[in-house]
């Protein structure tokens, strides 16, 4: 088996909170990604996903235990890392190959080379006719193609997602899904995806990570063994799938009804 591309050892990370204590939230959460791994992670509302994501891009450090990244410790943000979350980094006065070229040029790409390379992006991700276009002049799905193209083009080995579709119209949403599974396939990159969403998880993803209720450690792990190429919204219908959805939707449950009581408690 390949060795890990992501690992994150027994990591806790606290934080000092507004009343002066301190708030764990994430507790010696171990888990791995291999390279052209695609893992999901579910957990209830607050209970330390995109934490999970920071140890992994270094914009947080460990309080105790171990982010590593190709076998070394995480520290600053590292290499070949790419990054989307729900709102994304598009520059509204650039054009969509301007946006698109940006990555390569600040990596040190020649004009011509990153605008080459802008140029192929745009088209995989299917705006090859927008390229002059500003985002005010796009959709929303559009823009989320923009910030794709963005990610990719710089060809990263570790992709970072959070909640990256969430603010999408459901129809829009699986377009972008099944888009990115396109993109992503034979890239051989590996994906941590963290959505609120299980159907989402379990259609995109080869493992699903359930979260405990705050603070967030691995509950249990799930292989989705449904086969690739997929088509979301069709996936969705077969019997593998609700079997799989079933069997994770028991244990996010508990999780889910934790916090649910929890806030309801005023804890
Ligand atoms: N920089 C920070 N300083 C203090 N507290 C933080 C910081 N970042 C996160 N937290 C706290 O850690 C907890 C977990 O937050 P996090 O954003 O990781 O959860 P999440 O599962 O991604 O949330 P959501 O489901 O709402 O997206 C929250 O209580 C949050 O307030």
């Amino acid at each position: 088996m390949t060795a890990p591309v992501i690992e994150l050892r027994s990591a806790t990370k606290r934080f000092r909170s507004g009343s002066g204590g301190v708030h764990t939230a994430v507790q010696s959460l171990s888990m791995t990604v291999r390279p052209g791994e695609f893992v999901a992670v579910v957990g209830p509302t607050g209970c330390g996903k995109s934490t999970t994501l920071s140890l992994v891009s270094g914009l947080e450090p460990p309080s105790e235990g171990q982010a590593l990244v190709r076998g070394e410790n995480v520290s600053g943000i590292p290499e070949g890392v790419g990054y989307m979350f729900q709102n994304d980094a598009v520059m509204p006065w650039r054009t969509v190959l301007d946006n698109v070229a940006a990555g390569p040029r600040f990596r040190g790409a020649s004009k011509a080379e990153a605008r080459k390379r802008a140029e192929i992006w745009v088209d995989k991700v299917g705006l090859g006719k927008f390229g002059g276009y500003y985002p005010h002049q796009l959709s929303g799905g559009m823009r989320k193609r923009v910030a794709l193209a963005q990610t990719l083009v710089n060809e990263p080995e570790i992709l970072l997602m959070d909640e990256p579709f969430s603010a999408l119209d459901v129809q829009t949403r699986a377009l972008m899904q099944d888009e990115l599974l396109r993109l992503w396939s034979g890239t051989g990159a590996a994906v941590i995806f963290v959505t609120h969403d299980l159907d989402e998880a379990i259609a995109l993803a080869d493992k699903v990570v359930v979260m405990t209720a705050s603070p967030a450690t691995v509950k249990a792990t799930f292989e989705v063994g449904l086969d690739r190429p997929r088509n979301v919204e069709e996936i969705r219908m077969t019997r593998e799938f609700q079997d799989v959805y079933r069997e994770i939707w028991q244990s996010l449950k508990e999780e889910v009804d934790k916090t649910r009581e929890r806030s309801s408690a005023g804890v």
